[in-house]
């Protein structure tokens, strides 16, 4: 059975890789014709993977008509979700399974109700959890979480996507999978900030696990099970994310706290992923602090030792 990927951004492509290496015939999708073209005939994704090989297996195309399969792994960023999908209205029907991760700035939506708000009859899945593309490309071992609510689909999607060095766990819970993944990454925000700003190790022990409190109770507020928030697609990438230089967000977090620039043009899903998820709180009635603080460091009402002395200063409470 083949699959399709959507987005030949790092993810994407090591997630191509990895499939086609494992014997699955994949087309992967690029927006871009030109580097659509130099993937196909160089076989590498220089822009955003250098030096990993594609397989004889994937084939690169910019045609969405050339997509194969019922099976399409969606790989663009977070608040680019919707109008991708909006631009292939042929992928209604199909099993989507969304690779990003965050909660849409416009719509205070995740990936799977975007996916059901722009493609009705699509059966939708989410692929999360502590993975870097670069690692996944290499061939080094991975778990991730496979997250959809139809166990049929679940099971034969899990059977289709593990490869020998990406292990996939299955879980029915969409919402703790898509919250998992959409809130670490402001935590690692948080703990880059802290650790560029000099603050310590320390320091950013605890807002992992005040981070995970946060994270908990938002997921749970709004159906999550708790169990899911301790796995891979939670604990396991906020740890990943909140302590490795090769994350985005954490490397951007370490720009802010040393009062540094950043590339405009990396993706960074935590900075719009923190002010939906502000505004989603505070419908909900949810003390986010941490997050109020990512917030407040991205909109330069504080900088990073004011946002921990505000931490710091909140009244005492029961851990
Ligand atoms: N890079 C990584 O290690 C991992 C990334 N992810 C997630 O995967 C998602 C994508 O990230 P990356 O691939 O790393 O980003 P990237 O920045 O490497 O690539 C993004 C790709 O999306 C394409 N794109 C942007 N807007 C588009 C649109 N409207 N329609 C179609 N394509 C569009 C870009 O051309 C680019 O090829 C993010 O949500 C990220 O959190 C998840 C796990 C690991
Ligand atoms: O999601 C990731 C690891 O699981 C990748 O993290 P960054 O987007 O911060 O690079």
């Amino acid at each position: 059975m083949s699959v399709s990927v959507l987005g030949a951004g790092a993810f994407g492509t090591s997630l191509a890789i990895s499939l086609g290496l494992g014997g699955v015939p994949v087309t992967l999708w690029s927006r871009d014709p030109s580097q659509a073209k130099a993937m196909q005939e160089s076989r590498e994704n220089a822009l955003r993977l250098p030096s990993a090989k594609l397989p004889d297996a994937v084939k690169v195309t910019s045609d969405l008509n050339e997509l194969q399969g019922d099976v399409v792994l969606l790989a663009v960023p977070m608040q680019k979700l919707r109008a991708a999908l909006e631009a292939a209205p042929m992928l209604d029907g199909k099993t989507l399974v969304a690779c990003c991760k965050g909660i849409e700035l416009t719509s205070g939506q995740g990936p799977i109700e975007i996916i059901q708000s722009v493609a009705a009859n699509a059966t939708p899945a989410i692929l999360t959890g502590p993975s870097f593309a670069a690692d996944i490309a290499k061939g080094l071992p991975t778990a991730l979480t496979l997250a959809c609510e139809d166990e049929h689909a679940l099971q034969s999607l899990q059977a289709l996507l593990m490869t020998p060095n990406l292990r996939i766990y299955r879980s029915t819970d969409t919402v703790g999978a898509s919250i998992g993944g959409a809130l670490k990454n402001v935590m690692a925000i948080a703990c880059g900030a802290a650790m560029g700003a000099g603050l310590g190790e320390s320091a950013r022990a605890s807002l992992i696990t005040r981070g995970f409190a946060e994270m908990n109770r938002m997921a749970t507020a709004m159906g999550a099970q708790a169990d899911t928030l301790a796995g891979l697609s939670g604990f396991g990438d906020l740890i990943l994310t909140c302590t490795s230089e090769q994350s985005r967000n954490y490397s951007y977090g370490l720009s802010l706290g040393r009062a540094e620039t950043f590339d405009a043009n990396i993706t960074v899903e935590g900075a719009a992923t923190a002010r939906a998820t502000l505004a989603r709180a505070e419908a909900l009635k949810i003390d986010m602090p941490i997050t109020q603080a990512v917030v407040a460091l991205l909109d330069q009402k504080l900088n990073v030792r004011e946002a921990m002395s505000q931490l710091l200063a909140r009244p005492p409470k029961k851990e």
